[in-house]
């Protein structure tokens, strides 16, 4: 089943895991808002997009601002026409063992990795509601929302906080005909894991690449994660087949982490 004709938003869409979604949704037949913080990069995803024959708008946002997530959200309907599902996919990671953790890096964290996510469920929820149909809330939680791993402790606890978030939010908007779920990938090949690994290398003495090398080596099927296997779970998450499943953040990640 399909997605044609229908409206996504996905924050982080400037690479990665959010560049992946966008050419996967654009791919089922869904037109494309486009949210980063970095314009130049979003600007080239949109190109992408509009490649694979969809419509694509670009924005800068940065989602720890609601006024800013307002205005994509509302941007996105003005200018595609509709909106019907939106990612909640930026997110940033730290490495530090909690004994160095600072105040700042907390406070970053949180307002990116949780409050990001929560500004995109209530703002994307509330224009649902306002356009007088359901839709589809898809949030960004990890292996990491499942498990505790040394020296990535707080950026766990965001994505636990996510877990926490989706369930909520199911429970609240189910009536609605809202579903809120998350996706929990492994270790995907971005630019945020190339960042994981050297901050481990600096702290631990570890060569590059090792810390890489070692969370492949925990994955059943042998293979780090690429953008597009996480895009087609969400793929899955954003369509029609997915319809009676809220408040799950489903594993997606070759088989590492096991609830
Ligand atoms: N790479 C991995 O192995 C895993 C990633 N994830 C999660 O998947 C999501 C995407 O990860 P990647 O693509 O790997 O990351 P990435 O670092 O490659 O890309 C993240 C994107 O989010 C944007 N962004 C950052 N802060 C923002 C803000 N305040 N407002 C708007 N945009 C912002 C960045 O500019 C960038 O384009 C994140 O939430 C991450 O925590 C979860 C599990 C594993
Ligand atoms: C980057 C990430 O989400 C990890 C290490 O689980």
């Amino acid at each position: 089943m399909s997605i044609k004709g229908k409206v996504a938003l996905i924050t982080g869409a400037g690479q990665g895991i959010g560049r992946a979604i966008a050419l996967r949704l654009a791919s089922d037949g869904a037109d494309i808002s486009l949210v980063d913080v970095n314009g130049d990069r979003v600007d080239a995803v949109a190109d992408e997009v509009r490649a694979v024959g969809a419509k694509a708008i670009s924005l800068v946002a940065d989602v720890t601002d609601r006024d800013q997530v307002q205005t994509a959200v509302d941007r996105t309907e003005r200018e595609l026409g509709g909106f019907d599902i939106i990612v909640n996919n930026a997110g940033i990671a730290q490495v530090n063992p909690i004994a160095d953790v600072t105040p700042e890096e907390v406070s970053r964290i949180l307002a990116v990795n949780v409050e990001g996510v929560l500004w995109g469920i209530q703002v994307g929820a509330a224009k649902f509601r306002e356009l007088g149909h359901g839709g589809k809330i898809i949030n960004a939680s990890s292996i990491a929302g499942h498990e505790g791993f040394p020296m990535l402790g707080v950026y766990s606890a965001t994505k636990f906080a996510v877990r926490g978030l989706t369930q909520a939010a199911a429970k609240e908007y189910a009536s609605d005909g809202i579903t809120v779920n998350a996706y929990c990938p492994g270790v995907v090949g971005t630019d945020m894991w190339v960042t994981i690994d050297e901050r481990f290398a600096a702290l631990t003495g570890a060569p590059k690449g090792a810390t890489f090398d070692k969370f492949v080596g925990g994955i059943a099927l042998g293979r780090a994660q690429t953008p597009e296997d996480v895009a087609a779970y969400v793929s899955y998450l954003a369509g029609p087949d997915s319809d009676y499943m809220t408040g799950q953040a489903g594993l997606i990640d070759g088989g590492l982490v096991y609830r």
